[in-house]
């Protein structure tokens, strides 16, 4: 008997994941239907996160003058007052381009798109509610889960969104506040935290842990911090908030040990759960842990009933926009029977807090867990001229090498254009290449990425052996596989020793 389906794939979700997995299998020549439950297609990333937020970022950046601050001093802005309707106009116009772009990519590839709730009815049809109570039946072949996530929500915060949101609540502000409670030290609540700062708000930002963006190299973060503490940001650190209140119309967090800690507004970033509720996976033979995730087979995203898949937020780590599209390509290569591209070994991290932070491969702390001797180096961006000639003095590249065969094991970058510098160093690392490439290779001259060749020329010139006279450095460079100590660092950072 065969099985009459509606579809070759059904996408459930159109954010990052959803969409690259519609537009890879009409690729193949498949059909797809992308189901989605809002009136606009895009996902959290167009509508509520990824877009929104950098986009709030590239308006607050632009208004105040922050990026000129460097040259023409701390009291330069372009425009005198800013309130939220400066923010949501770019917002909105930015947010509008990204749908008609989605739009026009779903009509051209020939992908069907439903507005509606999507339910399993088994592991092959799914029931759509629309909008005005109506309810349709479809059946795919396969089934790709791209529904995303939610912010979480404790139940011991009061959010009422308007003194106390989520991160939603960020890109529907009608006031900005003067001053700012930001619960959570991760990305989110970095990213808002300091955007909200360079316009001139008085950030508090609130975790239970000792460090915020625990999972990045900690020299880093420090640098980082160092800069946030100098403009005026506070953080309470390894403290956790026991309740929050509302005082005279202000949200007031209560931490451990009766410290309170009062602004305009409290958003509240403790991270995200899937958003697997509605689907009744039951109905699929699946099931989803505490936090709403789903588990799949890392190489094609499969879920334990092997027709459906699911990518993106909804499986949790690192949920980024940037990993779900590719996991999203890759599930759709798998249902369609075509090969599946292996993942690349590492993909960067990019943190668009003020400064930009951003992160690829190994950080010192990963390197010495495993046992792997290394060395490492930094640029500071006031080093090269670029830096110089923008007024960007603060930024700072640190390159993390192996002592053996001198490979590169990680960059991590603080300051203007890190989420775009990364990539040089992600480049370096998927060929397996080693801080060489960056001593030889000849860069654009004034350029930020000439941070490259000053932190390399900084590791290399303590990581290569001495010739016996004081001083003169042998013209090749051996590879050295002994572990060696480090020296004091020109840089002013201290004799270190880089070996596990
Ligand atoms: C504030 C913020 C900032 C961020 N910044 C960045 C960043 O700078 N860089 C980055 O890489 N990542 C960033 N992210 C993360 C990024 O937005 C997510 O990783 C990404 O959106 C996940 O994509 P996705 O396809 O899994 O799902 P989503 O984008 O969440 O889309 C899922 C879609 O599924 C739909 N859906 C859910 N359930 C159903 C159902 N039952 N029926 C029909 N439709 C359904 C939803 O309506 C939604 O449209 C940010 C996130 C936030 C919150
Ligand atoms: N630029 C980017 O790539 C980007 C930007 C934003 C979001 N994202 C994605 O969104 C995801 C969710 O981010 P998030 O920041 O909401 O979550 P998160 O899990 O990264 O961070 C939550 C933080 O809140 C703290 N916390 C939780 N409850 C607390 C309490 N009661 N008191 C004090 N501190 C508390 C935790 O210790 C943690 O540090 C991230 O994993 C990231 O992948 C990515």
């Amino acid at each position: 008997m065969t099985i009459a389906y509606d579809y070759d794939l059904i996408v459930i979700g159109s954010g990052p994941s959803g969409r690259r997995a519609a537009v890879q299998a009409s690729k193949f020549g498949r059909s797809v239907l992308v189901i989605e439950r809002q009136a606009q297609v895009g996902g959290v990333s167009v509508h509520t996160g990824t877009i929104p937020s950098k986009t709030l970022r590239e308006t607050i950046l632009n208004l105040t003058g922050w990026r000129e601050r460097g040259i023409y001093g701390h009291n330069y802005c372009v425009k005198k007052s800013i309130d939220a309707q400066d923010l949501s106009t770019r917002l909105i116009k930015t947010i509008q381009g990204e749908v008609e772009v989605l739009e026009h990519q779903f009509a051209r590839n020939d992908i069907v798109v439903v507005h509606g709730v999507a339910r399993f009815l088994d592991r092959h049809t799914l029931s759509i509610s629309g909008e005005e109570g109506t309810e349709q039946r479809v059946r795919g072949r396969a089934i790709v889960i791209a529904v995303g996530s939610v912010p979480h929500r404790p139940a011991y915060v009061p959010f009422d969104d308007a003194h106390i949101i989520d991160s939603d609540g960020m890109t529907r502000l009608t006031c900005l506040p003067r001053s700012l409670t930001v619960i959570g030290g991760g990305v989110i609540g970095i990213e808002y935290a300091t955007i909200f700062s360079a316009l001139g708000v008085r950030v508090t930002i609130v975790d239970q842990r000792e460090h915020v963006l625990e999972f990045m190299d900690h020299e880093t973060i420090e640098e980082f911090v160092h800069q946030l503490r100098d403009r005026g940001v506070n953080f309470r650190l390894g403290s956790t908030v026991e309740s929050i209140v509302i005082e005279a119309e202000q949200p007031v967090a209560i931490l451990e040990g009766g410290r309170r800690v009062r602004a305009d507004l409290l958003l509240y970033t403790g991270g995200r759960q899937g958003a697997t509720d509605a689907l009744n996976l039951e109905a699929a033979g699946l099931t989803a842990d505490a936090r709403g995730r789903l588990t799949v087979d890392p190489i094609t995203f499969q879920t334990e009933i092997p027709n459906i898949y699911a990518a993106g937020d909804v499986i949790g780590f690192p949920a980024l926009a940037s990993t779900s599209m590719e996991q999203g390509r890759i599930a759709a290569c798998h249902a369609c029977g075509q090969p599946v591209p292996p993942a690349p070994k590492f993909f960067p991290y990019g943190i668009y807090a003020v400064p930009e932070i951003s992160t690829v491969g190994l950080s010192e702390e990963e390197t010495r867990a495993r046992k792997i001797p290394y060395e490492t180096g930094i640029a500071r961006f006031r080093e090269t001229s670029r830096g110089v000639i923008m007024g960007k003095t603060e930024g700072f590249l640190k390159l993390v090498v192996a002592l053996e065969g001198h490979r590169l094991l990680g960059v991590h970058i603080v300051g203007e254009g890190a989420t775009e510098l990364i990539h040089i160093g992600q480049a370096v690392l998927n060929f397996a290449g080693s801080v060489e490439y960056f001593i030889e290779a000849t860069f654009n001259y004034p350029t930020f990425a000439e941070a490259y060749k000053i932190a390399a020329l900084d590791v290399w010139n303590r990581i290569t052996p001495r010739d016996p006279v004081e001083g003169i450095s042998p013209a090749v460079s051996p590879p050295e596989s002994a572990p060696r100590r480090a020296t004091r660092r020109p840089n002013g950072h201290g004799a270190r020793k880089k070996t596990s």
